[in-house]
């Protein structure tokens, strides 16, 4: 539904500064009624790509079919499948929510009965029924974006994109505001992909892709991507992370992850953990801060993917920051 292949876009830079690659060959695709979601550490280039797909920005090479389109030679075809949040709003906080609804309707020559039932359909969808005359401004963050979902939905997109649309919201307003896209995935078959940071976001959807330096480094379900650090994992805080990634890469044989002041003990199977966490603290107790064994989840598999193992010669330090702590 959305097929993105060998996009490789460049910024050109200027006297000071030299250009940037923030695409780099990256082929992707969400299939028919699939929830994706792209992640990626600050700068990997997701809303470069996210600006390319909403038709804002050509990239240098590649191309993209949404919905069998070809977005560069028909963006205006494209547009008439494709809806989109932005992370900046646009709605209108003077007016009311039904008042907001019928002006992007307007804009669409969206009218009659017509108009009535794909209302009456958004609305369903999001927690808005019973607000319809209340102003935008008087509504909480997290209603105030569902009225920009519910705006969107009337022109019935068959593919929506959206751009960290949650950034900012409690995290019961953002369950609910995924609560009405899952609904929307459901009962539309909509094909939905959506940018986010939050790893919480991303527990339930179809994909979760993971994306660095303009390149995909994983997607996947993610429960296939979490098996892929094993069912168990050790996480330590020593007083020196990297001398002591080193300590126990050499005198216990162990792989080790580092991710800013802390080592991952990951592909440890159930059952496994434990002996490993107890034969640490027994050996080593004066070095460490903390230790602890966990499941692993989506963020341990973004850290996974965008960190490097300390590797079996010299030490490449690793910073939190480049994975995007
Ligand atoms: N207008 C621009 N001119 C030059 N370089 C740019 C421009 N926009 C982005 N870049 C560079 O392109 C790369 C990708 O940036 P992009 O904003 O697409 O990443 P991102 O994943 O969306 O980051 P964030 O999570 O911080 O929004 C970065 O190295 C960034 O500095």
């Amino acid at each position: 539904m959305i097929d993105i292949q060998d996009l490789t876009h460049v910024y050109p830079g200027g006297r000071k500064v030299g250009p940037r690659k923030a695409l780099d060959s990256l082929t992707l695709s969400v299939r028919e009624g699939e929830f994706a979601i792209l992640s990626g550490p600050n700068g990997s280039g997701k809303s470069t790509l996210f600006r390319i797909l909403c038709g804002l920005a050509l990239p240098g090479s590649g191309s993209v079919r949404i919905d069998g389109i070809d977005l560069f030679a028909e963006p205006a075809r494209v547009r008439r499948v494709l809806g989109v949040v932005f992370q900046n709003p646009a709605v209108d906080k003077q007016l009311s929510v039904a008042e907001n609804i019928r002006l992007h309707a307007d804009l669409y020559g969206i009218s009659g009965p017509e108009f009535t039932a794909r209302r009456d359909e958004a609305l369903a969808w999001t927690d808005l029924s019973d607000r319809l005359d209340q102003k935008v401004e008087t509504l909480s963050g997290g209603l105030a974006r569902q009225v920009e979902l519910a705006k969107v939905l009337m022109t019935r997109p068959r593919v929506l994109l959206l751009d960290e649309p949650t950034t900012g919201l409690d995290p019961s307003s953002r369950r609910n505001f995924l609560d009405a896209l899952h609904r929307v995935q459901r009962e539309r078959g909509m094909t939905i992909l959506m940018t986010s940071h939050v790893f919480s976001e991303a527990e339930d959807v179809d994909r979760v892709a993971v994306m660095k330096d303009g390149r995909l480094l994983a997607y996947d379900s993610p429960q296939a991507l979490k098996a892929r650090i094993g069912t168990e994992m050790v996480v330590v805080q020593p007083d020196d992370a990297e001398a002591f990634a080193e300590t126990l890469r050499v005198e216990l044989g162990l792989a080790v992850r580092r991710h800013g002041d802390e080592l991952r003990l990951e592909e440890t199977e159930n059952g496994e953990g434990l002996p490993m966490l107890e034969r640490i603290l027994e050996r080593y107790r004066p070095r460490i801060r903390s230790i602890s064994i966990k499941q692993p989840d989506l963020e341990d598999v973004f850290v996974h993917v965008t960190s490097r193992a300390v590797p079996d010669h010299a030490q490449a330090p690793e910073t939190g920051k480049e994975a995007g702590r």
